[in-house]
């Protein structure tokens, strides 16, 4: 996250970290609990990573320094990549995790709503990056999840600061005009969360942007409400 600030302990729970465990553990990707069992992130972050094996999921971290050799993590039973998913920016890019036992929801770590179909986005006026990604273009994973508090862009605004690419429905944009606050590479999967009626909603996953924080370049977000037939298909299922 560029031009944020340190977020403080619970007050992101449903916020989760992905860690790959080869050549070395790193946190890869952010992710969203939202259910005992079930984690919402991006397809991107399984390019490089397609095996579940490779991955440990840590819930209730605030820094990264928190996770030792002796703290616990789920690892993945079941991977869902959207089946449309090619690459970010052509959208789709949403992917379910199924953690090997349930998670038991505290202060630290809980679901987050999801979106109804109907609410459009403009209604959001409160929303939130968060995330362990750069705070720069080149940059690194920064120890204390980082928070910003990010204005929505509406998707035909987006779509001309994008010539090149096709900003679909089912993506949102968010960002100011004069760039300096965006998330960034790292933060890929974590939730866009909008605050409405006291209540939080997972409103957009992390998915891409040209760099970081770059002036007419805004975020550009799953838009999770386009999805949520889906997701409710895959984990009921079950
Ligand atoms: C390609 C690249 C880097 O190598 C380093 C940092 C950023 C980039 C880049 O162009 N964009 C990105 C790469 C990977 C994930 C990203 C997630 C969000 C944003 C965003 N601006 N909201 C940009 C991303």
């Amino acid at each position: 996250v560029v031009g944020g600030s340190n977020s403080s302990v619970g007050e992101w729970p449903w916020h989760v970290s992905l860690h790959t465990i080869l050549p070395v553990q790193t946190h890869q990707c952010g992710g969203s609990i939202i259910s005992d069992q079930w984690i919402l992130t991006a397809a991107h972050c399984f390019d490089s990573f397609p095996l579940t094996e490779l991955w440990r999921v840590y819930s209730s971290i605030l820094r990264q320094s928190e996770i030792t050799n002796e703290t616990t993590f789920f690892k993945i039973q079941k991977m869902i990549v959207h089946p449309r998913y090619e690459f970010s920016e052509s959208g789709y890019d949403i992917a379910l995790l199924k953690l090997d036992r349930p998670l038991n929801f505290s202060a630290l770590q809980q679901p987050a709503c999801l979106p109804s179909q109907e609410k459009i986005n403009t209604e959001y006026t409160e929303c939130w990056v968060t995330g362990w990604g750069y705070t720069k273009e080149r940059g690194s994973i920064e120890d204390t999840l980082q928070k910003v508090k990010l204005p929505m862009i509406p998707n035909s605004e987006c779509q001309s600061q994008y010539p090149e690419h096709r900003i679909i429905d089912k993506m949102l944009c968010a960002g100011y005009s004069g760039g300096g606050k965006d998330a960034c590479q790292g933060d890929s999967g974590g939730p866009f969360s909008c605050k409405f009626e006291n209540r939080w909603y997972m409103v957009g996953i992390t998915s891409w942007g040209e760099g970081c924080a770059r002036p007419g370049q805004p975020g550009v977000y799953t838009n999770v409400a386009k999805f949520v037939d889906w997701i409710l298909e895959q984990t009921l299922e079950d």
